[in-house]
């Protein structure tokens, strides 16, 4: 089987600006994949290019092995998508929506029906199958673009920023409901500006910045990269650190603490206590405090306009931007850009 996803030298311009500048990544068929990066590194570019939104400047795109553009249809029926913004036609009732999008894809209109009530069932709203759009709160809207994404049984599923602005409930919810499609066999492609998530959810992440690839990790592996504090408390503090062995990086003292920052605070500590104790330091207490994929995040991505949110931060306020165009519509009407 060909890797769900697969890029090599991927160039999107707009003009004079270089959204991707040659980006070669693979996705293997049953990952769960997030792409990370700060505001403007190319995540959505990236996303629209594989569902045929934006046509590329150059390079190679493939979706289970078929070219997006020579094999558009082939690739995109395999990929369910739950874009960041809102494109759904307001006009219909939600459960129309679905059996359209079905229907778009070529399943019959008794299956459409079938599979329209079976996603509404999965994402818990099946209750407002009837009401348009219009009528929902943020937070179904959210989970109607997973039923929609889910409607054709993809194989690929790409969720955009799929938790931007959702209350802690539905976070979770989704989060669940994804794992269980991951587990089931479904690829997943995720972006998300919530650290937190990638970690809980990804087994690999890729970050990229300004529309390159930074790197490609799994979360452990990045957390990894970072260093650790270990933070000794001592009954006789000195006036000036210690002098240590190379192991450490820093040190400095905070109150009745020496502070020490190493790369792996796990397996440096029992030197860095045997140090201390032979220069004759009792030591009350020991904390060791691990790098957090958030930092490692900043530091890789350093010098960007940041949108790093901590997952307890952001609850409350999505920035949602409406848009009213059906993506099939879009494509109708001459496709990509
Ligand atoms: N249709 C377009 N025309 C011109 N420039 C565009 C267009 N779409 C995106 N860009 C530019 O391409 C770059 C990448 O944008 P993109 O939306 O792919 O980034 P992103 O990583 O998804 O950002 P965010 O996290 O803010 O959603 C940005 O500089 C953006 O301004």
């Amino acid at each position: 089987m060909p890797p769900a996803i697969e890029t090599q030298d991927l160039v999107k311009e707009y003009g004079e600006l270089r959204a991707l500048q040659g980006l070669s990544l693979t996705v293997e068929e049953g990952e769960f994949f997030g792409l990370l990066g700060p505001n403007g590194a190319g995540k959505t570019t990236f996303i629209n290019t594989l569902v045929g939104l934006v046509r590329k400047s150059g390079g190679d795109v493939r979706v289970f092995g078929h070219d997006v553009e020579a094999e558009y249809q082939q690739a995109r029926d395999a990929i369910g998508l739950a874009p960041q913004e809102f494109n759904v036609d307001r006009f219909f009732p939600i459960r129309e929506v679905l059996m359209h999008k079905a229907g778009y894809h070529g399943i019959p209109k008794d299956e459409a029906e079938r599979r329209a009530d079976e996603v509404l069932k999965r994402v818990g709203i099946y209750d407002k199958r009837d009401e348009r759009f219009d009528w929902l709160s943020g937070g179904m809207k959210r989970r109607l673009l997973l039923a929609r994404a889910l409607v054709t049984d993809p194989d690929l599923l790409i969720l955009d920023e799929p938790t931007a602005g959702v209350d802690v409930q539905l976070r979770h919810d989704l989060w669940e409901l994804v794992s269980e499609l991951n587990e089931e066999g479904t690829t997943v492609l995720l972006t998300t500006h919530y650290i937190e998530e990638a970690e809980r959810l990804c087994d690999r992440v890729a970050i990229l910045n300004e529309g390159q690839k930074v790197t490609v990790a799994t979360p452990d592996e990045l957390k990894e990269r970072g260093t650790d504090t270990i933070s000794v408390a001592l009954e006789n503090p000195p006036s000036t650190p210690p002098s240590l062995g190379a192991y450490a990086h820093d040190a400095w003292l905070s109150g009745d603490a020496l502070e020490v920052r190493v790369d792996d605070g796990g397996s440096t500590a029992p030197q860095l206590l045997n140090d201390l104790e032979a220069e004759g330091y009792d030591i009350v207490d020991l904390e060791i405090t691990r790098t957090s994929l958030e930092e490692v995040f900043v530091d890789l991505t350093r010098h960007e306009d940041r949108s790093v949110t901590r997952s307890d931060e952001r609850d409350g306020g999505g920035d949602e931007q409406p848009g009213t165009e059906r993506e099939e519509d879009f494509l109708e009407q001459g496709g990509a850009v």
